[in-house]
């Protein structure tokens, strides 16, 4: 058994990470921390567990868990993982962090972008970037995986194929793109009390959200060329979701079937990526729950573009499913492993 621990386990991403684990036919939960829940128990913190998880939440203290545990997952918010993480930690154990410090490789991209300090930039070069389909190689020989953010896992699987065969005008990528309110977590904030955003729908923090330098150096890579992209997220009155709507003016007239021939090249043989039939498109609600990125695509002749549809559920591909799928592949066991959740209707 793979003995896990989890920091940070009280929040939404943390929950979603014990839900999975405790299905997880190879995975031993040993310990479960949180700020706020010292001494509760898990059932009393999330009563769904009621019967099933009564761990007692206790106080962090990572330097210990990384003698005890062979994987830590971190579920903290940004900032914090890189005060904690250090070489004594990394030589005991392996960790997988599912907040942001260690996805921007360049440190100042990161302090501009996050406003904080990164208290552990010398790790940054070991550290791989946890997008599972298309990092799986560089995953295997790591003992510190950056878990993607959830628009970005959505938005770079959308738009990979192409940029990697270099099909699209590099400055015309537009992604569009909607979450459910779990995306925020669980701390109180105003903007996500019930009545500031049921019934409505808004764009946030536009032309400055902190996914766009993390989607860019993924895209850049695939390209091998620098981009940039206009990114604009949404806030949407919906459990989960993310939904992203990506645009690109292709540089040459293609078929929708050589488009899908290109899909195919790269996730034909991928479990987690369904790719739709002609005229049908991506909705958070046939994921919802489950590990899946549902991709589809037109083409708009009349302008050019190519319109790319992804949905995954935030919580799971887009957070503890893909860390869970990246430890899967660190400890060498089959990817679908704990894993085959069918998506929940309605
Ligand atoms: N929600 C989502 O859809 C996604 C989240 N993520 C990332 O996962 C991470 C966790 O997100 P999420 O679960 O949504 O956030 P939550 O706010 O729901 O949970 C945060 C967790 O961190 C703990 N915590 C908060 N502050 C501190 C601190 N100063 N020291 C130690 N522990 C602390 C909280 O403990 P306590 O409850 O005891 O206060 C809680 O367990 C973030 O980095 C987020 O960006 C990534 C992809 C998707
Ligand atoms: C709806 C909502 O507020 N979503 C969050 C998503 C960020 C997130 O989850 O952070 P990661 O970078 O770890 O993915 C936001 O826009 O800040």
């Amino acid at each position: 058994m793979i003995k896990v621990g989890i920091v940070g386990a009280t929040g939404y991403a943390g929950e979603e990470l014990v839900r999975i684990l405790m299905q997880h036919p190879q995975s031993e939960i040993i310990n479960l921390t949180s700020q706020s829940y010292v001494g509760k128990s898990y059932n009393e913190i999330y009563q769904n567990f009621e019967g099933i998880c009564n761990h007692k939440c206790e106080e962090e203290d990572i330097d210990k868990l990384s003698e005890e545990a062979d994987v830590i997952f971190l579920a903290l918010p940004h900032g914090i993982a890189s005060k904690k993480v250090n070489p004594s930690i990394l030589n005991n154990t392996k960790v997988i962090d599912l907040g942001a410090d260690f996805r921007i490789k360049d440190v100042n991209v990161y302090e501009q972008w996050y406003n904080t300090e990164h208290f552990s930039p010398e790790l940054l070069d070991q550290a791989v970037y946890g997008l599972c389909e298309i990092k799986r190689d560089q995953i295997k020989q790591s003992n510190l995986i950056a878990n993607p953010g959830c628009y970005t896992t959505c938005s770079i699987l959308s738009l990979y194929p192409l940029m990697k065969e270099n099909l699209i005008d590099e400055d015309s990528i537009i992604v569009d793109a909607k979450s459910g309110v779990s995306g925020a977590g669980r701390a109180l904030s105003l903007g996500i009390h019930y009545i500031e955003c049921t019934e409505s729908t808004k764009a946030y923090k536009i032309a400055s959200h902190r996914h766009t330098p993390e989607i860019e150096q993924e895209l850049s890579e695939a390209y091998q060329k620098d981009i940039k992209i206009s990114f604009t997220p949404h806030l949407v009155p919906m459990n989960r979701g993310i939904l992203a709507t990506c645009y690109g003016k292709l540089k040459e007239q293609l078929s929708w079937e050589d488009v899908m021939d290109i899909y195919k090249k790269y996730y034909e043989k991928e479990q987690f990526i369904r790719l739709l039939n002609k005229g049908i498109y991506p909705e958070t609600r046939w994921v919802k729950g489950s590990n899946y990125c549902d991709i589809g695509f037109s083409l708009d002749e009349r302008t050019g573009r190519i319109i790319v549809i992804g949905a995954i559920d935030n919580l799971v591909k887009g957070a503890a499913g893909q860390a869970v799928q990246n430890m899967n592949i660190l400890f060498g066991l089959e990817e679908n492993t704990g894993l085959n959740q069918i998506p929940m209707f309605p």
